[in-house]
């Protein structure tokens, strides 16, 4: 199986580093616009490197890895080059992108093609993501070769196609909000006096362990803050702060703002 990427930046690249693993760094043919940045990928993970066209030609999944907006473009010039090889060699188109639908991706590839429809996020690179996918006409082992190429991207969860926006505002977009709050613990541990690499360092961790508590002691989060909370202790001082300023309804606002513009971006 060759799995070939179209677009190379952030998250097609994280992908394919992560595919390089799953599948194997000599099935892995890697295109971007700026061939340069490609090149670099390739040189750093030893897969190859090739045009779109070569991607869209002999890939047996093709992963495009460009922006929404310029999805329409880049298949408008690859629609032929599929459909030439559709009868004598099948492929499977694999979207990442945000907020257009598998009907949309198969309408811009100029047929109904197999398709996998999945929502990484960028710590994918490091292999805990978490993976929405969903799928139409895909046959069960070329989704079982797929899930195999995937594992080492991290966390994958098959969901209805429905769910996928709604999935892409809390984990997809959600690395940029955990990251506001690191540097921003952060900046508040330096303002009490901390060294900015501890601050930081004593920031990331507290946030990769309190997830890990959340996954993995099966409580809810209220429960597991109350244990931090001492009564007439420090904690809920933060605490009685940070609902003044209303944290958690800010938060929730930023996903569904993050949920209605992906929604625009399939219109
Ligand atoms: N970033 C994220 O956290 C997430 C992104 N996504 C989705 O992933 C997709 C990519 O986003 P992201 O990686 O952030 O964007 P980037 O801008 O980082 O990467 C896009 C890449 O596509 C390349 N490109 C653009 N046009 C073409 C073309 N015609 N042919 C080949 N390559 C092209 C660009 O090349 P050049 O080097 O020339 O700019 C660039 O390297 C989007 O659809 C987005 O919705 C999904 C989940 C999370
Ligand atoms: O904001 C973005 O473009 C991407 C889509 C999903 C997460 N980040």
């Amino acid at each position: 199986m060759k799995y070939g990427f179209i677009g190379c930046g952030n998250m097609g690249g994280a992908v394919a580093r992560a595919v390089c693993k799953g599948a194997g760094a000599g099935d892995v043919l890697l295109a971007n616009r700026t061939p340069a940045k490609a090149q670099a990928l390739a040189d750093e993970l030893g897969c190859a490197c090739g045009t779109n066209e070569q991607v869209a030609s002999i890939c047996d999944f093709i992963f495009l890895g460009v922006k929404p907006q310029m999805m329409e473009d880049m298949l408008d010039v690859l629609a032929p080059v599929l459909e030439s090889r559709a009868e004598s060699r099948p492929f499977v188109l694999v979207t990442m992108a945000a907020g257009l639908s598998m009907h949309q991706i198969r309408q811009m590839a100029g047929s109904g093609y197999p398709i996998i429809r999945m929502m990484p996020n960028t710590p994918v690179a490091l292999g805990a993501g978490m993976i929405q996918y969903c799928y139409d006409d895909v046959e069960p082992e070329q989704l079982q070769e797929w899930l195999c190429a995937m594992a080492p991207a991290g966390q994958l969860d098959e969901v209805p196609e429905n769910l996928i926006d709604a999935a892409s505002a809390v984990s997809g977009c959600g690395p940029a909000w955990v990251y506001q709050f690191i540097e921003a613990l952060a900046d508040g541990g330096v303002a009490a006096g901390l060294p900015r690499a501890k601050a930081q360092e004593y920031a990331a961790q507290t946030v990769l362990g309190s997830a890990r508590m959340v996954l993995e002691s099966g409580q809810h989060p209220g429960a597991l803050k109350d244990a931090v909370c001492s009564p007439g202790g420090s904690t809920i001082q933060g605490v009685r702060l940070l609902e003044q300023r209303a944290f958690r309804g800010a938060v929730t606002d930023a996903v569904l703002a993050a949920y209605e513009k992906t929604k625009e971006l399939g219109k």
